[in-house]
């Protein structure tokens, strides 16, 4: 298989070096460059290509921008297709699927943590995307195998999902709107807040059919405990770097289904007045 891989950013760049291991694979960005991938304190040159410039089809093309540059390579996504090719959208968030409604494409639940700066990705940790179970992704999953890369087809992708959501809800909103890193979880108060943050999450999931209890709350703070103290999120490096977030498809797609179904969500409600202040006239 021929694999593309469109954001030579944090997430871009780690599934591009993965799958050079196995395959031929493109990485594309708005020009031509090389990164610097820093992993366990190793560097990888990793290439980049111009994606304006490419007049190649691909098999599978990974889709590593924001969620705030999708519609802007749209068309570019288009050349890149034949009637086979499958896109896999490695994005944070919920709903923008529905941008992609013309190409046969899946979204990735992203577990892989890092941050670009200038022409230099950190990796943090993890390097897992789940994605649905179907013939075409256990076959790409298959070829990866022997990489880091995790491709995990999943039965229950709908709860992984919601599960990232609710994990980036925590931690990614108090990080952007504080501006600062994991270390915040030393503070007790910070530690009650998001627990209670995420429960509003809970019950909004809970509404939409999911699952989740408080023993979902505990196991997203245990996940927390993981994380470096000098790492950030993704909402967290967009807010250092002053660009717009994703907070539409994350905070502002739970507040939207927390008015359909009349949920009273205080705290979310007051995050998402924060951030919508962050995001005004900076889109
Ligand atoms: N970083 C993380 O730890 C995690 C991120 N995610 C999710 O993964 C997704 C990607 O995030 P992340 O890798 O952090 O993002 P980054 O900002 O690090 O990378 C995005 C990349 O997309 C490139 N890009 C922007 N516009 C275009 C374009 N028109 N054509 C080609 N390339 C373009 C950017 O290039 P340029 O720099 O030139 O603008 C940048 O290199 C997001 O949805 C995020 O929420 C999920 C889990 C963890
Ligand atoms: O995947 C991750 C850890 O494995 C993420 O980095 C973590 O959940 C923080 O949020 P974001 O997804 O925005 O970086």
């Amino acid at each position: 298989m021929t694999y593309a891989v469109i954001g030579p950013g944090a997430v871009g760049t780690v599934i591009a070096y993965e799958i050079s291991k196995v395959a031929e694979v493109t990485l594309f960005g708005r020009q031509e460059q090389q990164i610097i991938l820093s992993s366990n304190t190793i560097d990888h040159k990793v290439n980049v290509s111009s994606l304006v410039l490419n007049d190649q089809t691909f098999d599978v093309i990974f889709v590593a921008v924001k969620v705030t540059k999708l519609a802007a390579i749209i068309s570019s996504l288009k050349q890149m297709c034949h009637e086979e090719t499958t896109i896999i959208l490695c994005q944070n968030g919920m709903g923008q699927l529905d941008m992609l409604t013309d190409f046969n494409a899946v979204q990735a639940v992203v577990y892989i943590s890092g941050q670009k700066t200038d022409q230099h990705v950190k990796h943090f940790q993890d390097k897992t995307l789940i994605v649905p179970n179907d013939e075409t992704m256990q076959r790409i999953s298959s070829e990866l195998s022997v990489t880091e890369l995790q491709l995990i087809p999943s039965d229950d992708f709908a709860q992984k999902l919601w599960f990232k959501l609710l994990v980036n809800l925590g931690i990614n909103t108090v990080t952007s709107l504080t501006k600062n890193t994991v270390h915040i979880l030393e503070l007790p108060e910070m530690n009650k807040f998001i627990e209670q943050l995420i429960q509003e999450g809970i019950e909004i999931a809970r509404a939409e059919g999911q699952s989740f209890d408080e023993r979902t709350t505990r196991e997203i703070m245990n996940i927390y405990k993981t994380y470096p103290k000098d790492m950030g999120t993704s909402m967290y490096y967009d807010t250092v770097a002053g660009v717009p977030l994703e907070y539409h498809y994350i905070q502002g797609e739970l507040k939207r289904l927390a008015g359909l179904h009349n949920i009273h969500t205080p705290l979310l409600d007051i995050c998402c007045i924060l951030l919508e202040g962050y995001q005004y006239k900076r889109e």
